[in-house]
């Protein structure tokens, strides 16, 4: 049977980039959806983005929500201070095995912790199971219209501390207009908008920044 696009980007980071180099697997998968096949990683303009709030807030403990092929752990990831370590849900098998291939080929393994499951289920169980009290930083990147249930759920599990960042990618396209007005009018949070484009095009999107304030 025809290969899936997820597994096509796994061979094109196997072909293209350096094993246990972050920084040219992040080009080799930027590079297949940039001239093979568009694919919905954060991608550069976003992830470089992405790359500065993690770097200010140099978490301790970090989520994500939505790993699919292990683009944007591998970019959260490499940043990270030794012995620091990222979980990413993901509830799609197919989806956990190309990212487990990639994160591994870039030799990001020991810095990341790929629980499969819903973020609905597993929300409730982390303090728990990973013996997490809050985090210091989240990615949400997974289904857009459960980005508001899956903040309201951190606050409710206690998730969250004074200074806890969320990031969100998508907020204008395919967009999560329940999410930003949430964050954005709530008094427990200061958000802040950082203007780009959709991953590979021109069109218009976005990150929201949010802390919690407590
Ligand atoms: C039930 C919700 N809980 C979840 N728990 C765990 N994993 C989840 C969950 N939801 C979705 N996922 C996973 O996250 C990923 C889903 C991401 C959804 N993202 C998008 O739809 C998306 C879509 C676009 C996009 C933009 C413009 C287009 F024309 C077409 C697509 C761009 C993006 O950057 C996107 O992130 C998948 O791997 C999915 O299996
Ligand atoms: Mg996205």
């Amino acid at each position: 049977t025809r290969s899936t696009r997820p597994q096509r980007m796994l061979k094109a980071v196997q072909k293209n980039a350096t094993k246990g180099n972050p920084e040219s697997v992040i080009s080799a998968i930027d590079y297949f959806c940039k001239n093979s096949e568009w694919a919905m990683n954060v991608g550069d303009e976003k992830g470089s983005i992405l790359d500065s709030v993690v770097t200010e807030v140099n978490p301790s403990t970090v989520l994500e929500l939505g790993t699919y092929c292990g683009y944007s752990t591998v970019r959260i990831a490499r940043l990270l201070s030794p012995g620091t370590k990222l979980i990413t849900l993901e509830f799609n098998p197919a989806y956990a095995t190309v990212a487990r291939q990639i994160i591994a080929y870039a030799g990001l393994q020991d810095k990341v912790t790929q629980v499969e499951g819903s973020s609905a289920d597993l929300i409730p169980q982390i303090k728990e199971r990973f013996s997490i009290t809050t985090f210091d930083f989240i990615f949400l990147d997974h289904w857009k219209d459960r980005y508001l249930p899956d903040i309201k759920l951190f606050e409710e599990c206690g998730l969250l501390r004074k200074g806890s960042v969320l990031l969100a990618d998508n907020v204008i396209c395919p967009g999560a207009p329940e999410y930003l007005e949430y964050v954005r009018n709530s008094p427990r949070y200061e958000s802040r908008y950082y203007p780009a484009h959709l991953e590979y095009t021109k069109v218009e999107d976005g990150l929201e920044k949010s802390v919690f304030l407590g």
